[in-house]
């Protein structure tokens, strides 16, 4: 399979913080999560992709071409959708396309409209009349009408009500559903990722922790817990991912140490367990 996107040994360092050697891939065709906690370099590694901050070290590959390069090209051939808008507040719809077919060559008129209808999103309305669903609906109509091959979200979902995040997800789902489309979507609501991702690449303090298949992600983790007289030795040995309460204690261990741990409870650990875990790296009291 090949990568609509690979980001290979990407290093930027600002003072206090440095994105260290981060390397992961978006096959084509699937969603790739990309998670961590707030400050971890989510943000910083989708601006790094783009060319909206310089990276120090690493390459950049997104549908086959270089990110710098080839800036033009690739930018025509994605589309990007942030948290907030990027239109003019006072623009009416026609005025988004308008500004959306001067930068894209490969714009539809036909389709914008023909997805602002199946949006229910009506020509008359100014972008800032929209609701937040609806000012993402119109981002991913505009990136769907210049027939964009990656979308690139950075917390597409925060903001929006259950109904507005499914019908979102929904809509992702039937992008990839061709397995030619392709979309890295970072996202804090885990939930959303259990629904779409099909790879999850968590980065923690700059560093990178895991990339790969989601399921063997939450797989790999396991949460054991017990009374405090249980903690042994062995299980602090095992993990520093302990949090004691005054009677009890969890803690995160890779699965395949379970069976040497008899007499506690175990659950199966989901994607918020292993990332609030692994964030704080420590015993937690
Ligand atoms: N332009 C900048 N100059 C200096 N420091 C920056 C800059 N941009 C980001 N940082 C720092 O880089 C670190 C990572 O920030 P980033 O926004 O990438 O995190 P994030 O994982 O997206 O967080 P969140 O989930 O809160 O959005 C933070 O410590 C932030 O203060």
């Amino acid at each position: 399979m090949t990568d609509a996107l690979q980001v290979e040994r990407l290093t930027k360092t600002f003072p206090g913080f440095t994105l260290e050697n981060i390397s992961f891939s978006v096959p084509t065709g699937s969603v790739t999560g990309l998670i961590g906690p707030n400050g971890s370099g989510k943000t910083t590694t989708i601006k790094l992709i783009l060319n909206l901050l310089k990276k120090d070290t690493g390459t950049i590959t997104v549908l086959g071409l270089d990110h710098m390069k080839k800036e033009q090209e690739f930018k025509e051939r994605i589309g990007v959708v942030f948290d907030t808008h990027f239109f003019v507040d006072d623009w009416k719809m026609p005025d988004v396309e308008k500004a959306m077919g001067m930068f894209y060559r490969n714009w539809d008129t036909g389709a914008y409209y023909r997805y602002l209808e199946r949006f229910q999103i009506s020509r008359g309305k100014r972008v800032r009349e929209l609701s937040k669903g609806m000012q993402m609906k119109l981002m991913l109509a505009c990136s769907f009408s210049h027939k964009a091959e990656l979308l690139i979200l950075d917390e597409p979902t925060s903001g929006l009500d259950p109904v507005s995040r499914d019908e979102m997800l929904d809509i992702l789902l039937e992008y990839t559903d061709d397995k030619k489309h392709s979309v890295l979507f970072s996202t804090h609501i885990t939930p959303d990722l259990d629904k779409i991702a099909d790879q999850i690449t968590f980065i923690n303090k700059g560093k990178l922790f895991y990339t790969g298949e989601k399921v063997n992600f939450t797989r790999r983790y396991s949460i054991v817990s017990g009374s405090v007289k249980q903690l042994s030795p062995d299980i602090k040995a095992l993990t520093p991912n302990i949090k004691i309460y005054p009677d009890s204690f969890e803690a995160l261990v890779e699965t395949e140490y379970l069976p040497g741990l008899s007499g506690l409870q175990t659950r199966s650990a989901a994607m918020d367990d292993i990332i609030v875990f692994i964030s704080k790296g420590e015993v937690l009291s």
